[in-house]
This record gives C-alpha cells, sequence and structure tokens, in this order.
C-alpha cells in the first residue's frame, strides 16, 4: 500500500498503470540508466509519490509540456494519473524511445519530442513543468517561451530551491508559490507564474 500525497484520489486502474510504468522502467533502467541504480528501489517514494505531488496543481488543465522528462518524471506519472495530454521534450535519444514505450504501454496521450530545449518548436501550453534538469534561472528561460501567457510553470525542487529564487529574480520578474514536498524533508515545489525578465 503506497501513502499518496495529499489530494491525490488514485484509481485501481491508475494504479495498475502507474505498476505497469515502473515495471518497464525496471526492465529498461539496466540499459540506459533512467534513474540512479540506489534510486531503482526506491522508485515509488523517490520518483512517483514525488511526481504525483503535481497533480492537484495540474489538475483541470488542458495540456502541459515538460522539460527534460528523463526516465518520465514527472510527466509520464502525470499523464496517468490526470489524463491530461502532454509533451514531453527529451534530448536523449534512448530515453525518448523509453517514454515514446511508456506512453504507448500506459495508453497515456503523451507525445515525445526527442530534441534540445534551445531548439524545440512546440505550440506552447497552460502548464510547463521541469525536475531535476536546471536551476531555476534557467528552467525559467527555457518555459519561457513555451508557456501560454497565463500559464504557469511548476518545478520539483530540492534543498536548493530559496537560493535559486533569489538568484532568478535578479534575471526575473515574477509571483512565486512555494509549497513543502510531502516527499522529501528539504524539497520544495515551485509555482512561477507572470514571469518576465527584469
Ligand atoms: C537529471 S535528468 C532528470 C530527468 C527527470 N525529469 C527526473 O526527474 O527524473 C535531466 C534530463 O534532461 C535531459 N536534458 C538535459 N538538458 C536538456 C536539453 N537542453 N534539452 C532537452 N533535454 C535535456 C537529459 O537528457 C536528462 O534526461
Amino acid at each position: 500500500m503506497h501513502k499518496w500525497p495529499e489530494g491525490v484520489h488514485v484509481s485501481r486502474e491508475t494504479e495498475e498503470k502507474l505498476s505497469a510504468f515502473v515495471s518497464l522502467l525496471e526492465k529498461w533502467n539496466p540499459r540506459i540508466n533512467l534513474v540512479s541504480s540506489k534510486d531503482i528501489e526506491n522508485v515509488w517514494s523517490r520518483h512517483v509519490l514525488d511526481s504525483l505531488q503535481l497533480v492537484p496543481l495540474i489538475q483541470g488543465q488542458s495540456r502541459f509540456i515538460d522539460m527534460g522528462s528523463g526516465g518520465g518524471f514527472p510527466a509520464v506519472v502525470v499523464g496517468i494519473a490526470t489524463g491530461i495530454p502532454g509533451v514531453l521534450i527529451e534530448s536523449d535519444q534512448r530515453k525518448a524511445a523509453f517514454l515514446r514505450e511508456a506512453a504507448r504501454l500506459t495508453q497515456t496521450h503523451l507525445e515525445v519530442l526527442p530534441c534540445r530545449l534551445e531548439s524545440v518548436k512546440v505550440q506552447p501550453a497552460p502548464v510547463v513543468t521541469a525536475r531535476a534538469l536546471a536551476p531555476l534561472v534557467k528552467l525559467l528561460e527555457w518555459a519561457h517561451p513555451l508557456l501560454q501567457p497565463e500559464g504557469k510553470a511548476v518545478f520539483l525542487k530540492g534543498q536548493q530551491a530559496v537560493q535559486e529564487i533569489q538568484e532568478a529574480e535578479r534575471v526575473w520578474k515574477m509571483d512565486v508559490r512555494t509549497y513543502p514536498s510531502q516527499t522529501s524533508s528539504d524539497g520544495m515545489i515551485l509555482e512561477v507564474r507572470n514571469f518576465n525578465r527584469v
């Protein structure tokens, strides 16, 4: 039994799809290192539950874009749990192939773009997400052209989050809301709106 994050309802069908995704990850991981080998034993607590925390912040949106999707966190988990169509941008071709297979297996509406964020061409979305990709200042630079004007960026961040906000505020004017992580004592979720260069 998993302890789902607050405000997240996981149906039996969703749990089955999440389990199928985790099994696929365990199968592919030795070949392409989607998560560190020590993390694979704790993949539910460290990665799946961590990603599920974004569900209440994204629920009801029409579409999302995830930057640097890697092994599918948070994008595949959010796609499974919400049914919201997503675009996953991942420059590593082998990881992109894994993400396509994960979407096919779990029958989620996820499109994978195997390209770099610096050169991607995609229709802007109301939500942009990222986890473990880059400092906030860089995330905002990549997210800015991908986001609709009234949209929001939602980032899963570690213990450097407060420092990263201070650094980013030298370059970006923005409205930031922070939420403590339920899965990591020093983690934080950032919800950023109305960001523009200073
Ligand atoms: C540290 S991993 C994090 C993966 C996943 N978001 C997670 O939390 O497990 C960062 C991922 O971003 C991808 N990436 C890094 N820079 C990128 C770029 N400029 N454009 C597209 N993907 C990039 C890498 O290939 C890698 O898979």
